[in-house]
């Protein structure tokens, strides 16, 4: 079966829970294309189950000004059913008849996302080979490892090739080796439907995503490409003279503005980082702290360039602090 990739577009989307203090979400707004890997990233609470239990149409969407969920240009407020047919969803827990064998509970599952009978066997042997499943079809799910289970949970959310796959944490609570094989079977799914996955773990949206958008207390805090993420650097850098002097020495190189952190005073000197968009733009900015040292007389300097972490700005992100200081890279 095949069915082309859904967009998905989210604009100005808040939830709150009935009876909850907070709102789980809060006017948070995207956009997938068609055919996109989108790693959904956040701490515990910060929404992201909230936010794909909504876009599958398992939660109503509230209403508010601007307010709107599309799926493949489908309402999911007004035409739920109609979405509910494009999304393949993993949710965080699993349902699974346990006391059913797999290829019972694929064919059982097909049943109710309507795919033909006739075609059901095919469409089984299709989304068994897909999840490493072919020789468990004959098991009892209740004799399968977790790691298994959990490949039928994701072959049933694409069992009928569903344009859009949600799946909700897909490799939480299995052992490393678990881990490692459904991300290189994740990585395999061609890019045939548009999928969205949620996880704790950065390397494995590196690795599996070419977009990242981060929730913090139900706010998406950023959207950007993981390339684009990986690229930025930024520069370290120490004085021996006070703040004000190496608050001359930032003017003079004309490093300014919010992308400055500090300068601070740092034991009997001080320290400053420069946010910079990629390794070149630190270069330069490196040259021009090291020739504006000399000029202001603030020696000795020590600049370094360091790579900011796609970790490392989860972390700023999501708690509003800085992170412990990022690993240095060549200086000048
Ligand atoms: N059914 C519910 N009723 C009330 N509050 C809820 C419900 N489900 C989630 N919440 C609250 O909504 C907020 C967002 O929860 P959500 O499960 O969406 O976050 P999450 O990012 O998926 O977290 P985790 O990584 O822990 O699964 C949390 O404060 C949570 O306590």
């Amino acid at each position: 079966m095949s069915r082309a990739p859904a967009s998905l577009a989210v604009d100005h989307l808040s939830h709150r829970y009935p009876g909850a203090p907070t709102p789980a979400l809060r006017d948070v707004s995207f956009r997938v294309a068609p055919g996109q890997r989108v790693g959904l990233l956040g701490p515990n609470g910060a929404g992201k189950s909230t936010l794909m239990r909504i876009v599958c149409g398992f939660l109503p969407v509230q209403a508010g000004p601007e307010t709107k969920v599309a799926v493949a240009g489908l309402d999911a407020a007004s035409q739920s059913l109609q979405v509910r047919e494009q999304v393949g969803y993993l949710p965080e827990q699993v349902p699974l008849y346990v006391e059913l064998r797999v290829r019972e509970h694929l064919d059982f599952r097909a049943a109710i996302k309507r795919v033909p009978r006739r075609a059901r066997p095919a469409e089984i042997r299709r989304v068994a080979e897909q999840t490493g499943l072919t020789e468990m079809l004959e098991r009892p799910i209740a004799h399968l490892s977790r790691g298994y289970r959990q490949r039928v949970g994701i072959a049933d959310a694409l069992l009928g090739a569903p344009p859009l796959v949600v799946l909700d944490e897909p490799t939480v609570g299995l052992d490393p080796n678990q881990v490692l094989e459904i991300r290189a079977m994740l990585k395999s799914l061609g890019g045939g439907q548009t999928l969205i996955f949620s996880s704790h773990i950065l390397a494995e949206v590196e690795a599996l995503c070419d977009r990242v958008i981060v929730l913090a207390q139900g706010r998406c805090v950023a959207d950007e490409s993981v390339a684009e993420a990986l690229r930025a650097s930024e520069v370290h850098a120490r004085w021996d003279g006070p703040p004000e002097r190496a608050a001359e020495v930032l003017a003079l190189a004309g490093a300014g503005g919010p992308q400055v952190e500090g300068p601070v005073a740092d034991g009997a000197g001080s320290r400053a980082r420069v946010r910079c968009a990629d390794v070149g733009e630190a270069e330069a900015l490196a040259a021009a702290l090291g020739r504006a040292s000399l000029q202001a007389g603030v020696p000795p300097v020590r600049l370094e360039i360091g790579r900011r972490s796609l970790e490392e700005r989860f972390y700023r992100l999501t708690s509003g602090e800085a992170a412990p200081e990022a690993e240095g890279r060549g200086g000048a």
